[in-house]
C-alpha cells in the first residue's frame, strides 16, 4: 500500500516540504484546480504540476479529482463536448505517466456538511453534518460556504441546477453516469489508466437531487456497466461509514479488484443519518479502521492509500478537513496499521 497526502498545488498553506516530513511519505495526491470543469488539462500544465512533486523528491501518484462537468451529469446535448473533453485529458494525464484518475458524480455539490468548525471536548474542531438542519435549509438561500462547492454558480444559476436535478430520479443518473463511462472506459482502458468513483459524501440524496454511489448495490451496479478493472473505486471509509449498513471489509473484500485508491477517514454516526468526522483511531468514531486495513492486506491492495479530512487541531487554521497536523497524525497512524497487519 502506497501511503500519500493531498495537497491542493502552490495555494496549499501546507507545503511539500513539510508533508514529506511524514513518516514514509512518498505519493502526493493533487490536480489542477484552475481550468474550468469540463475544460481539456493541457499538458504542460500537467506536466508542471507533476515537476513541481518531483521537485521535492515525491511523486504525483493519483489526480483528485478530474472533475465531471454537470452537463454530463445532467445528460444534456452539449455533454459529447465535455466527454471528448475528458477523454482528451485522460489521455494527456496518461502520457504524463499518471495512472489513477479520481472523480465523483455528485450532482450541483461536493461533499456537504454543515458545521466546519465543530468543537469536540478536546478543544479540536471538525466537519460535523446535522441532517436535520439540512432537511430545512434552501442550499440556494442559505450560504453553506463549503470549500467543495463549486464558487462559480450565481444564486441564479444554482437555483436552476437543483432545479433540473429535481426532475430527475436515481435511474436518470444512473444513464448518465452509464453513458459517460462507455465512453471514457475505452480510453481509460487503452491508455492502462484507473478511473475511480469517489463515493458520495454523505452516501444519501440531499436538497431532493439524486445520490447513486452508496455502497454495496452501487458497486455492482457499475460494475455491470463495464467490468474492466479501470472501471474503478475510491473508497472512502468516511463516506461510506455514514451508512451503518455499509460493511467496509466485505466491500473491500467484494470488489477488491476494483479498488484502486482508499481514503482513510473516521466518522462518529450520531442519531438520524447525521454524524461528525473524528481523529482517524478506531475507537473514536464508527469505522473499525483495523479491520479496513486486514482487508485491504487480505486483498494484497497495492495501491494508493491517504488520510482523508482531518480535524483541526493545536490551533491550526486553514482549508476544513485538510490541515497538516491531524492529517499527519492520521498518515502515521495508516503506517501503524499497515506495518501491524502485515
Ligand atoms: O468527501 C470526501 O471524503 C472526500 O475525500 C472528498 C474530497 O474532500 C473532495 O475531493 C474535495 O473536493
Ligand atoms: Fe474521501
Amino acid at each position: 500500500m502506497q501511503l500519500s497526502f493531498r495537497w491542493y498545488g502552490d495555494t496549499d498553506p501546507v507545503t511539500l516540504d513539510k508533508i514529506k516530513q511524514i513518516p514514509d511519505m512518498k505519493n502526493i495526491v493533487s490536480a489542477i484546480y484552475d481550468v474550468p470543469v469540463g475544460e481539456v488539462w493541457p499538458k504542460e500544465r500537467i506536466e508542471g504540476l507533476k515537476a513541481s512533486i518531483e521537485k521535492e523528491g515525491l511523486s504525483l501518484a493519483v489526480i483528485e479529482s478530474l472533475p465531471v462537468h454537470e452537463s454530463i451529469k445532467l445528460g444534456e446535448a452539449d455533454r459529447d463536448n465535455y466527454i471528448a473533453n475528458y477523454k482528451e485529458s485522460l489521455k494527456n494525464l496518461a502520457e504524463a505517466g499518471i495512472k489513477t484518475v479520481c472523480y465523483n458524480f455528485m450532482p450541483v455539490f461536493d461533499w456537504t456538511r454543515t458545521d466546519l468548525e465543530h468543537e469536540l471536548e478536546d478543544g479540536s474542531t471538525a466537519l460535523l453534518y446535522d441532517h436535520d438542519f439540512i432537511k430545512e435549509i434552501d442550499p440556494v438561500t442559505t450560504n453553506l460556504n463549503l470549500p467543495g462547492w463549486d464558487e462559480s454558480y450565481t444564486k441564479e444559476d444554482m437555483a436552476a441546477l437543483i432545479e433540473k436535478y429535481r426532475q430527475m430520479t436515481d435511474e436518470d443518473l444512473w444513464d448518465n453516469l452509464t453513458y459517460f463511462l462507455n465512453e471514457v472506459l475505452p480510453v481509460a482502458i487503452e491508455h492502462d489508466v484507473d478511473l475511480t468513483i469517489h463515493p458520495d459524501d454523505p452516501p444519501w440524496s440531499i436538497f431532493g437531487i439524486p445520490r447513486i454511489i452508496k455502497g454495496r448495490e452501487s458497486y455492482q451496479r457499475l460494475i455491470s456497466i463495464n467490468d474492466a478493472k479501470n472501471n474503478g473505486i475510491c473508497f472512502c471509509t468516511g463516506s461510506l461509514g455514514c451508512l451503518e449498513e455499509n460493511n467496509l471489509p466485505a466491500l473491500i473484500r467484494e470488489f477488491g479488484e476494483h479498488i484502486h485508491f482508499v481514503h482513510m477517514r473516521n466518522i462518529k454516526r450520531l442519531e438520524n443519518h447525521s454524524f461528525v468526522e473524528t481523529a482517524h483511531l478506531s475507537k473514536l468514531g464508527s469505522v473499525d479502521m483495523k479491520e479496513v486495513t486486514r482487508a485491504l492486506k487480505d486483498i494484497d491492495y497495492t495501491g494508493t492509500i491517504r488520510p482523508d479530512h482531518g480535524r483541526m487541531i493545536w490551533g491550526e487554521t486553514g482549508r476544513a478537513g485538510y490541515g497538516l497536523f491531524d492529517r499527519a497524525l492520521g498518515a502515521a497512524y495508516i503506517n501503524g496499521l499497515i506495518e501491524g497487519v502485515e
